[in-house]
């Protein structure tokens, strides 16, 4: 067994010996964090080093994985490689995050970093967790942030408060910014293989450290960037082009009336040439990453940026533009949407994923709310409590067809739509804000395709 003293951080180990040293388990790792992201993180790295604490502030969560049970849904391969790894004493869970801090020689970071009500990034928890590494940093450490952070974060925050609330001094333990390029549904193999991972560090020591840990976690390119803030700034520039494309195609969505076309045909056949990427319209856009993302570059920079700031509007436009549409499609039947009864199906942000932060869903039931519609809400991945927050009454998939509805808006088109039996309902006014919907013999209205009588 190699013997590694402390850590990889200015390791006196040749780097094979410190490669074997970490894939040995001598080089203990925590990870705090353990949600969509997180646990799938920490299960790898365990599946690696034989020695990872996970760590989290929820106590279901922690006793969960301790269990050997997975408590992220529609994860292929997690619930095997959470209980294999647990089994074998490779990765254990605990609430007490000083503890794993102590413990461990490589700190990971991937906690919600969310927005406050005014868009400014809420980095309360991110520095709650910098608070207990602080606290059991040592000299030879690496702190690896993987949670989108704003630029600057990592050498302007990360260092200087570690530095602050420990005995420990920079330049004595490594500090890099080394994005989560995952996604839900698809994490192990993100995590592992999918797309070359970028590394960034707050000195060239702390670069060297996060490639080799990478070099070990994934089978992918492992990408040097300058320094944490490129690394950090790749990650949002990822984000925002994203949001500002996602727009695009829903501002000519919004025009496909005027244009009398089919939006979604013109854009795939556009997309033919190799420079055009536009990409789908839909009834909005969700998740905690493509909608917070401009404000993390927007809250650090002195320039305007209205390109990022005005296809925020026009994604924030469209779950209204959703329920305006079915309005329109109701008064083209000669009927109202005011008395309607309503089913959205879907409330998570998109389909497999139990997450609703920023879900278009609440938009278009506070509009339909407005129009006066009486609406159902249908998530089978949600319970009925969190879709009744949205302001919509909750309604089971098997008990939809008991319900007399006048119309349909499919916001999230979760794969257990795809058995609904159409045909139990009469003259439906449906709005499809996906495309995802064939003929179902009733007069559907798709976001950007337009109608189908
Ligand atoms: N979900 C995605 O697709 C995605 C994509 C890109 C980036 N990210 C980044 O990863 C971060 C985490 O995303 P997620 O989907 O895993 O979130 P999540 O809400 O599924 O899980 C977050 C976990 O962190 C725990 N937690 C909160 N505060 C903590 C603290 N102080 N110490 C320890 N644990 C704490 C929570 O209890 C929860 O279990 C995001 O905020 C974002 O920055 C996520
Ligand atoms: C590591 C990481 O950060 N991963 C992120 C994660 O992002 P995510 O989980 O938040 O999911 P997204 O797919 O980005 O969707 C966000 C919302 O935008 C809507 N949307 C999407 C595409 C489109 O053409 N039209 C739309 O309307 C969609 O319905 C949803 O509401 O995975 C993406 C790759 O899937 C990554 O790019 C993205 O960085």
């Amino acid at each position: 067994m190699t013997n590694l003293r402390s850590g990889l951080y200015n390791a006196k180990l040749p780097p094979a010996g410190q490669r074997q040293a970490f894939r040995k388990g001598s080089v203990p790792v925590a990870v705090y964090g353990l949600g969509k992201m997180g646990l799938p993180l920490a299960a790898v790295y365990a599946s690696v080093t034989g020695h990872v604490v996970g760590v989290d502030i929820d106590d279901d969560v922690v006793r969960t994985i301790n269990d050997g049970e997975c408590h992220v849904a529609k994860e292929p391969g997690l619930p095997e490689l959470v209980s294999e790894q647990v089994e074998r004493g490779a990765l254990r869970a605990t609430t007490d995050s000083v503890a794993a801090a102590h413990t461990a020689s490589v700190h990971v970071i991937i906690v919600p970093t969310p927005l406050t009500d005014d868009r400014e990034p809420d980095l309360a928890a991110f520095e709650a967790v910098l608070d207990s590494i602080a606290a059991g940093l040592a000299p030879g450490d690496v702190v690896v942030v993987e949670c989108t952070v704003p630029p600057g974060t990592s050498s302007g925050l990360v260092v200087p408060h570690l530095e602050a609330n420990s005995d420990v001094s920079r330049g004595e333990f490594g500090v890099a910014f080394c994005p989560e390029r995952t996604s839900s549904g698809r994490a192990l193999q993100d995590i592992t293989e999918s797309h070359p991972k970028i590394v960034g560090g707050v000195d060239a020591e702390s670069t060297r450290v996060a490639s080799l840990i990478y070099g070990e976690i994934t089978s992918n390119e492992v990408i040097a960037v300058s320094d944490a803030t490129t690394a950090e700034s790749v990650k949002l520039f990822e984000g925002v082009y994203r949001d500002v494309n996602i727009a695009l195609a829903n501002e000519l969505a919004r025009a496909r009336d005027d244009l009398g076309i089919d939006v979604r045909e013109a854009i795939d056949a556009a997309n033919t040439q190799p420079y055009c990427n536009i990409h789908t319209p839909g009834p909005g856009v969700g998740g905690h990453c493509i909608p917070w993302y401009p404000y993390f570059i927007t809250s650090r920079v002195s320039d305007d940026m209205p390109l990022l700031l005005t296809a925020r509007e026009v994604n924030d436009s469209m779950p209204s533009f959703t329920a305006d549409t079915l309005r329109d499609e109701m008064a083209d039947a000669g009927r109202t949407l005011d008395g309607a009864t309503v089913a959205v199906l879907g409330v998570t942000y998109r389909p497999g994923v139990a997450e609703t932060r920023a879900t278009p869903a609440a938009g278009v039931i506070d509009r339909l709310n407005e129009h006066g519609a009486t609406v159902l809400a249908v998530d089978p991945m949600l319970d009925d409590d969190v879709v009744a927050s949205f302001g919509a009454t909750p309604v089971s998939l098997s008990d939809l067809s008991s319900h007399t509805l006048d119309a349909v808006v499919v916001v999230t088109p979760h794969e257990e739509f795809d058995h609904i039996d159409w045909a139990a309902f009469d003259d439906l006014v449906v709005v499809d804000g996906r495309g995802t919907l064939g003929d179902i013999g009733h007069s559907v209205y798709t976001i950007g395709g337009g109608p189908r009588r």
